[in-house]
């Protein structure tokens, strides 16, 4: 559908069924890094296929790593020491998960490489991570504004620095991408890295996946609570042979709300109670709304009401610091709330694929909802009966407005959205796999 210039929604009223998740983009992004830089050959199942892990694997082929894809879509990556090609021009779409880990990971190999991304990108904070890294002797220039990709690295000084300190209230990816280039740095150095948070960390659950990941290539960091992370001296990465990706669980968010305001059952395979991302915790803020969840090892269901019958879920006040991309399913879920709903502690949402807070305020606007909207916050009034509205919904290039948008359809109003094909960036086909569970 990726052609499509908007996309009608037909009116909704019954959701239920069962998905396969398509690959998590945190875990795939991450996989990838860590077999181009490990000992070894990774076969990698459930990779993510999308725009976000697009631009990782050509870059990646861009640096000289043996990157195939077989027929079965087992993805075979055979790691290097050192990228083979030590000057190229990335380029790296919107993709954070991307930009982030191979800014630290090629500034502290060292070469002749620009990093840059779409527009967009160039308007997401990075100068807390190249401040961190030019303090363990990378060599960092701002092609644009300064803090801003375009970036151009250069040769790597070193310096045997032991210590760094790294801001962790902008994104938690620059912590992140710290930790997987930092075997790197002790590697050279022959010591450990200590990496010290400066600010409060948000988002942190995605810090668990980049331990826990590093843990299965082999990389042992300990941590004092979230402030202090120390990478042990002779840390190097080794292919654990295979590695399977589970489920996206932020896109399990989308189905599993469609199964608290569609009846249900809606179950979504690839990510349950032994998942490592955070956004599985969305369940818990469906199960307070009212819906019922059910879990198993790598699957979660929901019930819950029907809304397009006047049935309504219940409001909310919570912080979503640590479930930040989900947290924009639970602001549409509350255009079917008994009351307003208040997202607290959002900040990172300005600084995301737009600036979501407005983005989110503008369209719910649309739909007959009252929001009101601060720094970090957003709160959500449902439209009132007889008070919806028709609407064109906007998009912003942002994949998760289009796809929480598709919620929409459950309320009396009609909806088009905009641009749907901006899913691209980490679910293509995700209105065929909406179509296939939601009848009128
Ligand atoms: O590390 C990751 O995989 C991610 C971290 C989060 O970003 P912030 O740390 O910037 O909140 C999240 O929003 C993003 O989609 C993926
Ligand atoms: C914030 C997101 O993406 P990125 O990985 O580009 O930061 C997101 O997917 O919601």
């Amino acid at each position: 559908m990726s052609h499509l210039d908007y996309l009608d929604l037909p009116p909704a009223r019954r959701a239920a069924g069962t998905v396969a998740l398509p690959g998590s983009k945190s875990i795939s992004n991450r996989v990838l890094l860590l077999a181009a830089l490990a000992e070894g050959r990774t076969e990698i199942a459930g990779l993510l296929d999308s725009d976000d892990t697009r631009v990782m694997l050509q870059a990646l082929r861009q640096l000289g790593v043996s990157v195939e894809q077989g027929a079965d879509g087992v993805v075979r990556v055979d790691g290097v020491a050192r990228f083979p090609v030590a000057e190229a021009d990335i380029f790296l779409g919107n993709a954070g998960t991307a930009f982030r880990p191979l800014t630290a990971a090629l500034a502290l190999l060292g070469g002749q490489y620009r990093l840059s991304g779409v527009p967009r990108m160039h308007e997401r904070p990075i100068g807390d991570l190249v401040d961190a890294l030019r303090g363990l002797g990378a060599a960092i220039d701002y092609e644009g504004n300064p803090g801003y990709p375009p970036l151009a690295i250069g040769a790597f000084a070193g310096g045997g620095a032991e210590r760094v300190s790294v801001q962790g209230n902008v994104s938690s990816q620059f912590l992140t991408a710290l930790l997987l280039a930092a075997p790197l740095v002790v590697r050279g150095t022959g010591r450990p890295l200590v990496i010290e948070v400066a600010g409060d960390l948000i988002s942190k659950p995605y810090i668990d996946i980049t331990l826990n990941l590093m843990a299965r290539y082999g990389v042992a960091v300990t941590r004092d609570g979230w402030q202090r992370f120390t990478v042990e001296a002779g840390s190097a990465y080794r292919s654990p042979g295979r590695v399977q990706v589970e489920g996206d669980a932020s896109s399990a968010s989308y189905f599993l709300a469609l199964g608290a305001i569609g009846g249900g059952p809606l179950r979504v395979t690839g990510v349950g109670a032994d998942s490592i991302q955070g956004d599985v915790a969305f369940a818990q803020t469906l199960a307070a709304m009212g819906a019922t969840i059910t879990h198993g090892p790598d699957w979660i269901e929901a019930s819950g009401v029907r809304v397009a019958e006047g049935q309504t879920l219940k409001a909310f006040d919570a912080d979503f610091n640590l479930i930040p991309d989900a947290a924009m399913t639970a602001a549409a879920l509350a255009l079917y709330a008994d009351g307003p709903c208040l997202l607290r502690n959002i900040g990172s949402w300005r600084v995301k694929e737009t600036d979501r807070i407005h983005a989110m305020q503008t369209e719910l606007t649309k739909l007959g909802a009252t929001v009101a909207s601060g720094e970090d916050w957003l709160r959500v009034t449902p439209p009132a009966a007889g008070t919806w509205r028709d609407a064109h919904i906007g998009t912003w290039d942002d994949h998760r407005m289009a796809m929480c948008f598709s919620l929409a359809a459950f309320g009396p109003a009609a909806v088009r959205i905009l641009d749907p094909g901006c899913v691209a960036k980490t679910f293509p086909d995700y209105f065929d796999v909406y179509a296939s569970l939601v009848t009128g």
